[in-house]
């Protein structure tokens, strides 16, 4: 019988890595991971049928890797190692010092209940902790448990969802989608889905690299896009050489402005070892 050159899935190691092996292996199969989704996503747009070989190796070695789930339990593994847990706990800071959750007033704790949707949620409970206070819905493209619904954030009811969100978490999910023009339609869908004016935020997490070393966006160009879209920054957090940056924007109305200058890419870093992340925007 020929021998099976076919690869393992780096999920299914058969000897536990050193820890360091095993970050590395961690980061080179979401980095990898987010390539083929990439290709396919640009080949799907194509629509040539000569294309079709191709999709169907893009297809084997995403299942190689262990497919939605394996990145998912990489991305576990990752979250826990590079950050020292979640994002929740920067976004509950936030929260906390913007004057929410759990106060003294004459005596007794008060509390306004804050309604958070956590899109990309890979645990159901990241946010058990303040559950007094912060009721939270946790939706993913793949369920990996009961509580967490499976819903494509893209796909969400815009009426159903109209206005309803104090607080929507886009932590480390713009930069799983492969279309420049779908991370712009995140954003403006989060806009629609939160509440009034003035005191809903919507939290963004990214890696570094998107916005530090990208030929297509810089923190100025991601700031103008935001104010577009009708969003002002209240806070960020992030360090030179770290691995990811957190913002918290809040919602105000929408500028009387179209999309035009986010409709296309514009270089505005030069140089051959920067990436080509980039979110554009319609205006829609
Ligand atoms: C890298 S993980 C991030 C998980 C977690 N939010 C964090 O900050 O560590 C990205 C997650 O986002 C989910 N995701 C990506 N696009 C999505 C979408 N359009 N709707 C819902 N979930 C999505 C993926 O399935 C994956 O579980």
């Amino acid at each position: 019988m020929a021998p099976n050159k076919r690869k393992k899935p780096v999920t299914a190691l058969a000897h536990k890595p050193s820890a360091t092996a095993s970050a590395n292996i961690t980061r080179q199969t979401i980095r990898r991971y987010h390539v083929l989704l990439k290709e396919k996503a640009r080949l799907l747009k194509g629509g040539s049928s000569s294309v079709s070989t191709r999709l169907d190796d893009i297809e084997r070695e995403m299942k190689e890797l262990g497919g939605l789930e394996g990145y998912q339990e990489m991305s576990v593994i990752g979250q826990s190692k590079e950050r020292g847990g979640g994002s929740e706990k920067a976004l509950v800071e936030w929260l906390k010092e913007l004057g929410h959750g759990m106060t003294q007033s004459n005596g007794s704790m008060q509390h306004e209940t804050v309604d958070l949707l956590e899109v990309g949620a890979l645990h159901p409970g990241n946010y058990a902790r303040w559950s007094k206070w912060i009721h939270s819905m946790p939706i993913d493209l793949h369920s990996r448990h009961p509580d967490i619904k499976e819903q494509d954030f893209l796909k969400l009811d815009p009426v159903e969802n109209d206005g309803k969100w104090d607080v929507i978490s886009l932590s480390l999910v713009l930069n799983f989608a492969s279309m420049p023009f779908d991370r712009g339609k995140m954003l403006s869908l989060a806009h629609g889905c939160l509440k009034g004016t003035g005191s809903s935020y919507l939290f963004l997490v990214l890696p570094l690299p998107c916005v530090m070393n990208s030929r297509f966006l810089t923190p100025e160009h991601l700031n103008s896009l935001m104010n577009a879209i009708g969003f002002d920054l209240v806070k960020e957090k992030w360090r030179p050489g770290g691995k990811v940056a957190y913002w918290l924007w809040r919602k105000k109305g929408r500028p009387d402005r179209k999309g035009g200058a986010f409709t296309k890419k514009r270089v505005l870093h030069e140089g051959s070892s920067r990436n080509n992340f980039t979110i554009l925007w319609d205006g829609s």
